[in-house]
């Protein structure tokens, strides 16, 4: 995929232009699938190459909520869908912009033939821009303009708002059926007190970077991939109020019953399925201990089953 960081022309390789899918696309839920997918499959008909333009934001902007996706996951993501221009400017560049300018820009730098959006999709400055003005200023120019309907859960339509919103409350599931795979992070592993490890249940310490989404609070069925192989785990994810008293520390820990090794330096993806409980203040460590292994033993069974 050829990533492009400012508003410049893309380099083609060929004659046949592009087909555009356009917006922020933090998580790549079903949602934004279905309008990228369908800018991939329309450059597949048409002879063009499927291209992304999206925007990047400072980490503490507060635009965007927080993030769900790291630059590179959302790369990998949007890879994997078959796109193979990805037009990224940073939002400043394009905060300005009039309608016209904005649509205008992407159609010369993209070479673009088609542009794909949803429903709620908005653009120029101060989001005056509607997919109605798109439409019409893509008509003279003999751009077509495909908008996607919305994809809905439970009625309402799919949003990454709505997702950071299950995620806080622990609602796993919902957030895993509006992003149309398990919600996952994938950060390095950090060295943490070495207490887990005395306690026979070691745990990789992973640390949530400033400005990403944190689910809410407490223990989590998930599993995790160490090289190929996935296995079953249980995650900690909070401020440790057995060993810990300051309240700002938070780590999310996870514990894999079948595996032993050494992961430091590595990045393991952990994905979430289930939320089983607050984190509580244990008296004893032998307390913590039990607590730990019932929920490896959850985890186990919910794969067994699965
Ligand atoms: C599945 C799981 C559940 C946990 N639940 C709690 C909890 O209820 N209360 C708590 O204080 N810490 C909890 N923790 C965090 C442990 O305190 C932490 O993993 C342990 O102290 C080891 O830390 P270390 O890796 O820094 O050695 C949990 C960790 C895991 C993996
Ligand atoms: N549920 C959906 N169905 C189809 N297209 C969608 C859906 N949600 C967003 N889109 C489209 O996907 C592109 C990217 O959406 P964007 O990330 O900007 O918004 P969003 O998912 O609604 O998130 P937020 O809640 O942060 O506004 C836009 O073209 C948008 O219109």
């Amino acid at each position: 995929m050829q990533i492009v960081s400012s508003l410049s022309p893309l380099a083609l390789e060929h004659e046949g232009g592009t087909a555009v899918a356009m917006g922020y696309f933090d998580g790549i839920h079903i949602g934004h699938r279905a309008v990228i997918e369908g800018a991939v499959e329309w450059a597949k008909a048409h002879g063009a190459a499927p291209a992304v333009f999206t925007f990047k934001l400072p980490a503490d902007s507060k635009m965007k909520g927080r993030r769900l996706l790291s630059t590179e996951d959302k790369h990998a993501l949007i890879a994997s869908l078959g796109v193979e221009c990805y037009l990224c400017p940073e939002f400043e560049e394009i905060r300005a912009m009039t309608p016209e300018q904005f649509v205008y820009g992407i159609v010369q730098d993209c070479h673009a033939r088609a542009l794909f959006c949803g429903e709620n999709f908005t653009f120029g400055a101060k989001a005056a821009g509607t997919p109605e003005l798109l439409k019409e200023l893509c008509a003279p120019l003999g751009v077509e303009v495909v908008v996607v309907p919305m994809a809905q859960f439970e009625e309402k339509p799919v949003s990454s708002t709505r997702i950071r919103t299950a995620l806080e409350g622990g609602d796993v599931p919902a957030a895993n059926a509006m992003l149309g795979m398990p919600y996952a992070i994938r950060f390095a592993v950090q060295h943490g007190a070495g207490l887990g490890r005395t306690l026979g249940v070691p745990t990789i310490n992973q640390i949530y970077p400033a400005g990403f989404q944190m689910p809410r609070y407490g223990i989590y069925i998930t599993r995790t991939r160490i090289g190929d192989t996935w296995y079953p785990s249980a995650t900690g994810l909070g401020t440790r109020p057995t060993v810990n008293s300051d309240e700002t520390k938070v780590t999310c820990e996870t514990f894999i019953p079948d595996f032993s090794g050494d992961l430091y330096g590595t990045d393991p993806v952990v994905e979430f399925y289930a939320y089983l409980s607050p984190s509580k203040k244990f008296d004893t460590l032998d307390e913590l201990k039990a607590c730990i292994d019932h929920a490896a033993r959850r985890a186990k069974a919910y794969f067994a089953k699965a």
